[in-house]
């Protein structure tokens, strides 16, 4: 099913109306192979401490196995039996950057996707050489936020930076996003408003989600980690796999925001819409269109 409806996608020509209900049943399909048991992916997670919970939570409601494993030493044993890596730079310390460049390194030895988050990368010279560093190691998918995308592309510290929000719409990084998806050969996702996602040519926006994720802490680190898992059942479709994980996200928050108060109860309705979502809400809300 999932294979047909890829090839759906590609045909022409078509209508917007059948575009928007083939991304629908994509997104539909990435999810039900995260839940099923026996493809349901593992996924090692080297993320900073704000996120780990959040980011194990969602994985976790969305049917995928968390887990949050970063020392050096375990690396060898435990990175090949993952079916796909989250490396986020979230906290960064010297100590842990030679543990991340090993993971990934691992993660492309054993033919494993990995799925770079360079949070606040223009915030110090230190983490963006290390993002840099991370990003010539060639990760299948990089999610940022505006601020973030660009500050890769240009190369040197934002003096403007607001560390890890965003100062910048997703909008404003269209081109950025493209020609570092050229640069790197890495799939780039930009977050916001309208979630944009490029491979260089193509380019598409993912229209789901509600502002006040904006208000929960690590909601950006815990869609990269949607992502990380998406990829994982369909490693050969990361583009397709990055746009469903960014619109299932964005729906689940929609769904949750039905029954929030604020922010504090968005992130717990947020993970119970999550671990919930149906078909039939999938195919009607999911909304995921050319840019
Ligand atoms: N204005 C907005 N309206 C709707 N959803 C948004 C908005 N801004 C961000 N989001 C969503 O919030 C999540 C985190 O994105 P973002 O805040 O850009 O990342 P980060 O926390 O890394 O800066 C994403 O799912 C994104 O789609
Ligand atoms: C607040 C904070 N400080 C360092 S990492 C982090 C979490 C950032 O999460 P997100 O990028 O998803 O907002
Ligand atoms: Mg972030």
């Amino acid at each position: 099913m999932e294979d047909k409806t890829h090839n759906q996608l590609r045909q022409q020509p078509k209508t917007a109306a059948d575009k928007s209900e083939s991304w629908a049943r994509l997104a539909w399909a990435h999810l039900e192979s995260v839940r099923k048991s026996y493809t349901s992916p593992l996924v090692q997670c080297i993320t900073n401490f704000v996120s780990m919970d959040l980011v194990a939570n969602v994985l976790l409601a969305a049917g995928a196995s968390p887990a949050m494993i970063h020392s050096a030493e375990e690396i060898p044993d435990f990175t090949p039996k993952a079916q796909a890596l989250y490396i986020n730079v979230g906290t960064l310390t010297p100590e842990w950057l030679p543990a991340m460049k090993m993971a990934a390194q691992v993660a492309n030895e054993s033919k494993r996707p990995w799925v770079l988050d360079p949070v606040a990368a223009g915030a110090s010279d230190f983490r963006l050489r290390a993002c840099l560093d991370l990003l010539t190691l060639r990760p299948t998918v990089v999610r940022g936020n505006g601020s973030e995308i660009l500050a890769l592309l240009k190369g040197s510290v934002d003096e403007n930076s607001k560390g890890v929000d965003s100062s910048h719409e997703s909008t404003e990084a269209v081109e950025a996003a493209k020609s570092l998806a050229r640069i790197s050969g890495s799939i780039i996702a930009v977050s916001g408003a309208v979630d944009i996602v490029t491979d260089g040519e193509r380019v598409v926006g993912a229209k789901n989600g509600v502002p006040l994720l904006q208000k929960i802490t690590a909601t950006g680190c815990a869609v990269t980690a949607l992502i990380a898992a998406f990829v994982a059942v369909h490693p050969s479709h990361p583009f397709e796999a990055t746009a469903a994980a960014l619109s299932v996200f964005g729906v689940a928050s929609e769904i949750g925001m039905e029954s929030a108060k604020g922010p504090a109860s968005l992130r717990m309705h947020l993970i119970d819409a999550l671990h919930g979502l149906d078909q039939a809400t999938v195919l009607q809300i999911v909304s995921i269109s050319n840019v």
